[in-house]
């Protein structure tokens, strides 16, 4: 029984209309939730959801554990129009930046190029919300239908994004795409004259938090004080929200990977105090956590791409109490977005990893950075602690503080470019002793694996600046106000591979674990149940 895929296109409507294909399969663009707990209004849907949960508790008498089904009675509110959204890239010259920019406008202007295999369209492979589907439910024959990802609730769409951004290396976005060598010269030629139009803003240069390595790209940096370019930044970001007539702006750090700041108490271990810091010029605030508290500030959610420490506690708190969104760390692009699978499989499946050693090379200037201990230093522990909760999920398997191994080698090899080499060997204990080895070699194309994150990180950051939640009890006195969600968007860690999450919650890595909470948090917006893949229609007699 083959599932059906709702597509949205004009044309597989009309094909739909003059053909006896199956009504499902070409259904006009989105759905409609049928339910009397949501409400389609002007401007916003509504919904009731009943969160169902089960508090754990343990009989100290008899010691049995206690487990009661809970249901939370939330409100949510999603406002549907997404209006004009621009993107703030910092580290825009970079590959990450010049080859996200450089394909969205070949998808916006629908501009193919000639490869020796023929014709290549434009997409977005590699975007969850882009490029991939959620099973929205099954037909009256049981079948499952399938919808886009970015289809669940209103999102904003990457061919709409304006883009902007600051870069220390004055190269025009057209160069820093040829630097890049990422995208093929066909495609660069198609898009270099209108790319070449854009150039990166000053931005804030500390030759201390990354690699001496890149001193000689610096030909773009802003002067002042700290505080002074804290005010800068802040007005870039306001002139570049009104210059292109926008309702909002994302700022996203995809610039070098910086060393970890020392968190010092006085000085970022609290709001006032980073302010403060900031104010006085303090060493220890870095170029990132400028960037997040210019961005904190105007009200701009910012999300970090790399791997550094950048939201220290006191831009968490400063967030907080300004009410805006941060996110981070460090895009999972390759190899360690399959280690979050393959991890995640073994203990699950009651086989133990004794060892996991992580291999790769790349020649691009992000490993030129890394090469330099500290840099690497901020990207061994975002890759490293990827395994952590799946780890701490199986006391069967591993005693408390018990770990696999786990070794992290990253080379710069300059002649693979933004090829990056990966080379995984996992070594885990199976039945009745034995072991059992599972070695990996895996071609990453760096910057063709970030892009569509970035794109992802926005969208999905971007829909949390339109929802707010209430919650509802039995004895609610007056009606409770609408809250934004928390200022950490934990709800982006499926793109992220250090996910920051709101104090004292609970870090997943798993990525099976962080889409389904992605795609059942949306589905809870429109009212939808969690998909749950029970598919009791199919095990009971009917
Ligand atoms: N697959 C991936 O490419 C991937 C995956 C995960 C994380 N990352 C992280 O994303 C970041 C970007 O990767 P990339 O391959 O584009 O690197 P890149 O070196 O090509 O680009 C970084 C850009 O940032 C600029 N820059 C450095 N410091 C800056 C500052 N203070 N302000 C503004 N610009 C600054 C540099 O001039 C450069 O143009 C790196 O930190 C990398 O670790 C990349
Ligand atoms: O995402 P992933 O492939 O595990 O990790 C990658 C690192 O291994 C690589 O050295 C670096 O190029 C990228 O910044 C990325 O972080």
């Amino acid at each position: 029984m083959s599932p059906i895929n709702i597509t949205t296109s004009a044309a597989a409507n009309r094909a739909a209309a003059t053909s006896n294909a199956d009504p499902l399969a070409s259904g006009a663009t989105a759905f409609k939730v049928d339910s009397p707990h949501v409400r389609y209004g002007d401007g916003a849907i509504e919904s009731d959801y009943l969160y169902d949960t089960t508090i754990v508790s343990r009989d100290y008498e008899t010691g049995q554990l206690k487990a009661k089904p809970t249901k939370v009675h939330y409100q949510f509110r999603t406002k549907t129009s997404v209006g004009r959204v621009g993107l703030m890239l910092v580290g825009w010259g970079g590959n990450n930046g010049s080859t996200v920019t450089a394909a969205i406008l070949a998808n916006k202007q629908g501009i193919s190029w000639e490869t020796r295999k023929g014709t290549q369209e434009p997409n977005y492979f590699g975007s969850v919300m882009m490029a991939s589907t959620v099973k929205l439910g099954v037909d009256e024959n049981l079948r499952d239908v399938y919808v886009p990802f970015n289809e669940v609730v209103p999102m904003a769409h990457p061919n709409d994004i304006v883009i902007g951004g600051w870069d220390i290396n004055s190269l025009n976005i057209g160069e820093a795409m040829r630097r890049a060598q990422v995208l093929p010269v066909d495609l660069q030629r198609r898009v270099y004259d209108e790319l070449k139009q854009l150039k990166p803003l000053p931005s804030v240069y500390y030759p201390d938090f990354i690699a001496a390595n890149q001193e000689e790209r610096a030909n773009n940096v802003m002067g002042g004080t700290k505080q002074e370019q804290l005010e800068q930044l802040r007005k870039n970001i306001r002139d570049f929200k009104q210059t292109n007539g926008l309702d909002r702006v994302i700022v996203m750090w995809t610039a070098n990977t910086e060393r970890y700041a020392d968190i010092i108490a006085g000085v970022n271990d609290t709001a006032d105090n980073l302010l403060q810091a900031i104010a006085g010029g303090h060493a220890e605030v870095s170029p990132s956590t400028l960037f997040a508290v210019a961005s904190i500030l105007e009200g701009a959610p910012f999300v970090n791409g790399s791997p550094q420490n950048t939201l220290v506690p006191g831009a968490i708190e400063l967030a907080e109490r300004e009410r805006s969104f941060v996110g981070g760390d460090d895009f999972k692009s390759g190899q360690t977005k399959i280690k979050s699978v393959l991890a995640e499989f073994l203990v699950n499946a009651g086989i133990k990893p004794l060892a996991i050693t992580s291999y790769n090379h790349l020649g691009n200037n992000d490993g030129r950075n890394l090469s330099a201990p500290a840099q690497f230093r901020s990207k061994e522990i975002s890759k490293s602690s990827v395994v952590d909760d799946m780890v701490g999920s199986n006391n069967l398997l591993y005693k408390k503080g018990e770990h696999p191994d786990h070794t992290i080698v990253i080379k710069y090899v300059p002649s693979v470019g933004d090829s990056k080499r990966a080379m995984d060997e996992y070594v885990s204990e199976i039945f009745m002793g034995g072991l059992n080895t599972i070695s990996i070699y895996n071609t990453c194309e760096d910057s063709l694996l970030a892009s569509p994150l970035i794109i992802d990180l926005f969208m999905v950051t971007e829909l949390m600046t339109r929802v707010s939640y209430r919650v509802r009890t039995d004895v609610d006195a007056a009606e409770p106000q609408w809250q934004p969600f928390h200022s950490v968007l934990s709800i982006l860690s499926y793109m992220l591979k250090a996910p920051v999450v709101a104090p004292n919650t609970p870090v997943v890595n798993a990525l099976a674990k962080q889409r389904m909470a992605m795609e059942n948090i949306m589905r809870a917006f429109v009212g939808l149940p969690p998909n749950n893949e029970m598919l009791l229609e199919h095990k009971a007699f009917h």
